[in-house]
């Protein structure tokens, strides 16, 4: 990845109608970076793909592509390649055909053409299919073959709009981490859409999250995990307890808290949550709980329950625990290293916490 800003959305609006799709999107892409923009169905995040792709023009807001504003510009004289969710591969074309379809329609030499297509199918690993028909394709290899398609352009930029999401989970999740070997490998800038925290966590250098049309927050993904700027994100990304809290004392970089179940804490204050007040919200993920039989020793705040479900994970056992004066159960969950369940529901058990993996999610900004 370089400092460079390859893509730059400078108060990008699309409306449709009286609808805004897109609000004011400001938003800087480095060159080489994977970046997915993240959100539920509907909050605008192909819009905002589309109108970097060319296939929409903004309603205000311009879009620069290495330092070029786009106004204007189509979608096929853009350095950009768009791979579709639902692989948009022509059935009565053979593999090679396929891949070599755009490189034709710009009048590049044959010899030229072979080399690239055999290349771009190397890329992918699907080396030596070019005769395969498309319709004798596994789904995986179907994806693929649109990828190889949009890389044999050799695109400053790849869009890829859920592409994905077609898959089974094992495919997926397989594909995933090839696609990012494979960006690394290209160092070409990947901006991706997809509504799967998941996918969007294992793939990008960043997310940003976007909700009712609004960029809500740009990180790392283990920023945006362990720091989300509002309530929405936290409960979006992951599973995430929310207690109330209200603050007694501020300090700094610190807030003193108390809290309903885990007394006074104190936790530190979130610099990316929208500027607070008295009460407040706080998040703690569920891995963070302790959970046992005995009143946990060394934790900042402990607090007495009672098991209401358990649920096995497989990977993990998860536990839903009733606590005088919450509303809702408390959830824990513990990595399943010995393939047992401890606790059962009814049994009386103890939960302990850190401060330190207390978020502050500050005011609530945003309709849940
Ligand atoms: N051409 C259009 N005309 C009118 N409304 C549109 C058009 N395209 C998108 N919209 C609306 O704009 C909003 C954002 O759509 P968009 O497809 O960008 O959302 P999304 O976050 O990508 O959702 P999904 O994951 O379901 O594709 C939706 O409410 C959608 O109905």
């Amino acid at each position: 990845m370089t400092e460079k800003n390859i893509i730059q959305l400078q108060g990008v609006e699309k409306r449709f109608g009286n609808f805004t799709a897109v609000s004011d999107l400001n938003l800087d892409l480095r060159e080489g970076e994977f970046f997915s923009l993240l959100g539920p169905s509907g909050c605008g995040k192909t819009t905002a793909l589309r109108m970097i792709a060319g296939f929409q023009e903004p309603s205000a807001g311009k879009v620069f592509i290495d330092g070029e504003d786009m106004e204007g510009i189509p979608a096929n004289s853009r350095p950009t390649n768009m791979v579709f969710q639902s692989y948009a591969i022509f059935p009565h074309l053979n593999v090679g055909n396929n891949v070599a379809y755009g490189l034709r329609n710009r009048g590049i030499a044959k010899s030229e053409i072979d080399q690239r297509v055999t290349e771009a199918l190397e890329m992918v690993e699907l080396g030596g299919l070019q005769e395969r028909g498309a319709t004798e394709l596994s789904g995986g290899q179907r994806q693929r073959v649109a990828l190889a398609r949009a890389l044999v352009m050799r695109p400053k930029v790849l869009l890829l709009d859920e592409p994905l999401s077609a898959l089974d989970k094992k495919l997926r999740e397989q594909m995933q981490f090839e696609m990012r070997h494979l960006q690394q490998e290209l160092g070409i800038t990947f901006v991706m859409v997809t509504h799967d925290q998941y996918e969007a966590m294992t793939m990008s250098d960043r997310i940003g999250v976007m909700f009712d049309g609004r960029l809500v927050q740009v990180d790392e993904p283990p920023t945006l995990y362990a720091k989300p700027c509002n309530r929405n994100i936290a409960s979006f990304i992951g599973e995430m307890n929310f207690l109330p809290a209200h603050v007694t004392e501020e300090n700094g970089k610190g807030l003193t808290v108390t809290t309903p179940c885990f007394g006074i804490l104190d936790i530190e204050k979130n610099p990316n949550v929208a500027q607070t007040g008295r009460d407040i919200e706080i998040g703690i993920r569920p891995e963070q709980l302790e959970i046992s039989r005995e009143k946990p020793e060394d934790y900042d705040g402990t607090v007495q329950g009672k098991v209401r479900d358990v649920a096995f994970y497989g990977e993990n056992v998860h536990y839903h625990v009733q606590v005088d004066g919450v509303e809702k159960p408390i959830a824990a969950s513990v990595p399943n290293y010995f393939h047992t369940v401890d606790h059962r529901p009814g049994d009386p058990i103890w939960l302990g916490v850190q401060s330190t993996s207390i978020i502050d999610l500050g005011q609530n900004t945003i309709k849940s």
